[in-house]
């Protein structure tokens, strides 16, 4: 074909350099001039019948090269893929979060020529603020604070070790969704033939992860699609920091713990594995604190489930309750509220019972629903053939006896605490929680079998002259601030504070629970009382007498004017 093609061809191409020598040259026999016969010749050449038989065959030719190319690399990839395991890792997952924070720890990771430089809290929630170098000393996390992430750009490939294995990570963009945006995706390709390997990279970064998370709790609240969010992990809050009367906390710690243990005995029995709380009683007594406190002692998540949501019905709420995880506490702020919106939060609470409304002068009309949940809904949701299977759930309520007592029931409601107004004890507590928060508990039983040892894990410095707290001595005598050195010690408030013993601040608990009427003041105004003294655990005792007067005279009012109303 090619000796067909070549003199061909020179012949058109020489006939067109003939006809650019002398374009007005015409040919005597046809009298056309040669710039017009050449590309008809070409074209009728094309189009001949031997010339396209070439064609055919230079197709064929070229389909068979082109096959064998593809089929070889396609073995090839498949001969070099058997070697290698592919995981994907799309943004919005939580395996994600897991793969990126165990990443960016990575040393061959950070290395990357091409940076990209990321505060991306990947789930955890505190975005990274120091500068690698920056914080010479300072553990990531425990302070609140994590480094900068250096993390290879989009696009590109690193690779690094994982337990002798060769590893390859790509971090890419890819649409997604309705409008196709780019959102991150990370292929990692291991050089094993064993699932084995990846779950043991998966189980690391989880580990890690974890790891970081363990000084706090994650919060999930569910968005408007009806999907569980990450939105918040917050601090641990030690259960020491709340006090309640004596038992109620190790009531609700035992049961839990029993709980989250007994999986095979439920089974065994055939009742469902699930477990309900109702914490109801006076607004600011540490329902919701006691409730997070828990899910750190117990390292649950906490899912937050909103009846008064928008787009929140029947079905968007079985929905979201078959979706929590195995084990979790979900939690119903103000269980109450989504049916009796109509009643004020303030009420006094109710001493009756589920559904036994309380009569008399403030006795109100049955209140109208005004969520889109209905308290069927709700009971199905909780107990129905989707209820999620391993879950705790909390309710909190300040309207006990508005509840309906279907929704109180065992198996909905299995532990039912009532949570007081402040008792001198946990006015004495709070104080000495307030004032003492690292003191460990061995520093406390000395003190409770009145050997008076002050106590070394003390915030406050052991004073050399100690001073005399006894409300009953004499009035001269009594301590004041004026009568307290101050001694500076760091930065911030607390090098204001003065040096007390431990002993001291006990007596000092002591007066301050003597001069709170028992059950009139909720925690939460005490504590917002001593957040006025934060550095003044003198002052706070000295002037805690004229505010329990203001305040108990500010209650008064306000009762004679809903009264006139
Ligand atoms: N028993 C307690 N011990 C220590 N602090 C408490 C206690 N009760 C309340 N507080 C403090 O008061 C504040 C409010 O508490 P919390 O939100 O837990 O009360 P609540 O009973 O859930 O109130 P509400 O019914 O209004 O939701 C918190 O900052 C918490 O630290």
């Amino acid at each position: 074909m090619a000796s067909y093609l070549v003199p061909t061809l020179q012949q058109a191409f020489c006939g067109v350099v003939g006809s650019n020598i002398s374009p007005n040259v015409t040919d005597t026999a046809t009298g056309i001039s040669p710039a017009t016969t050449q590309p008809q010749s070409i074209l009728g050449f094309l189009f001949s019948f031997t010339a396209l038989q070439d064609w055919l065959k230079l197709i064929v030719i070229g389909g068979v090269l082109e096959s064998s190319r593809r089929l070889f690399y396609s073995a090839y990839n498949k001969f070099v893929n058997s070697f290698f395991i592919t995981a994907i890792f799309d943004d919005g997952d939580d395996s994600y979060d897991w793969m990126m924070v165990w990443l960016s720890k990575h040393p061959s990771w950070a290395e990357a020529r091409e940076i990209q430089i990321s505060t991306n809290s990947f789930g955890l929630k505190s975005s990274a603020v120091l500068i690698p170098g920056e914080d010479e000393g300072a553990s990531d996390l425990v302070q609140g604070s994590r480094k900068l992430a250096y993390m290879p750009r989009v696009s590109t490939t690193q690779s690094l070790w994982f337990r002798r294995r060769w590893v390859t990570v790509t971090r890419s963009q890819e649409p997604s969704g309705y409008y196709s945006r780019p959102e991150d995706r990370l292929t990692i390709r291991i050089m094993t033939r064993h699932h084995r390997v990846l779950n043991e990279l998966l189980q690391e970064a989880k580990r890690e992860y974890k790891a970081a998370l363990e000084h706090s709790i994650t919060i999930y609240v569910s968005d408007s699609s009806n999907c569980w969010r990450n939105v918040a992990s917050r601090p641990k809050r030690p259960l020491r920091s709340i006090v309640l009367d004596p038992g109620i906390k190790d009531l609700l710690i035992d049961d839990a713990k029993d709980f989250l243990g007994s999986k095979p005995w439920y089974a065994a029995r055939g009742i469902p594995f699930r477990r309900g709380y109702l914490l109801y009683g006076a607004p600011g007594s540490g329902k919701t604190s006691i409730i997070h406190s828990l899910a750190g002692e117990l390292g649950l998540d906490v899912y937050i489930i909103s009846l008064s949501r928008v787009g929140m019905d029947d079905n968007a709420l079985s929905e979201l309750i078959s979706e929590l995880p195995e084990k979790c506490i979900a939690l119903m702020e103000d269980i109450d509220a989504a049916f009796t919106q109509t009643l004020n939060r303030d009420d006094e609470p109710s001493e009756s019972g589920p559904g036994e409304r309380p009569d008399g002068p403030h006795a109100r009309e049955p209140p109208k629903s005004t969520s889109r949940v209905s308290l069927s809904g709700l009971l199905n949701a909780l107990d129905g053939v989707g209820a999620q299977e391993g879950r705790i759930l909390f309710a909190t309520t300040n309207k006990y006896g508005a509840l309906d007592p279907a929704l109180c029931r065992p198996g909905r409601m299995d532990v039912h605490i009532e949570f007081k107004l402040a008792s001198q004890f946990q006015a004495r507590e709070l104080y000495r929680y307030f004032y003492l928060p690292e003191e460990d508990e061995g520093a406390e039983c000395e003190d409770d079998d009145g050997s008076g040892k002050e106590s070394l894990g003390s915030g406050y410095a052991k004073s050399t002259n100690l001073i005399d707290l006894d409300p009953a001595s004499d009035s001269s005598e009594k301590p004041s601030t004026a009568s307290i050195k101050v001694s500076p010690r760091g930065n911030g408030n607390l090098s204001r504070a003065p040096k007390l013993s431990h002993r001291e601040i006990l007596q000092l608990a002591s007066r301050f629970a003597d001069a709170i009427p028992e059950r009139q003041f909720s925690m939460a105004s005490l504590q917002g009382y001593l957040m006025g003294y934060k550095t003044r655990p003198l002052d706070a005792v000295n002037d805690v007498a004229a505010w329990v007067e203001k305040e108990q005279s500010k209650k008064t009012t306000a009762t004679a004017n809903l009264d006139d109303a």
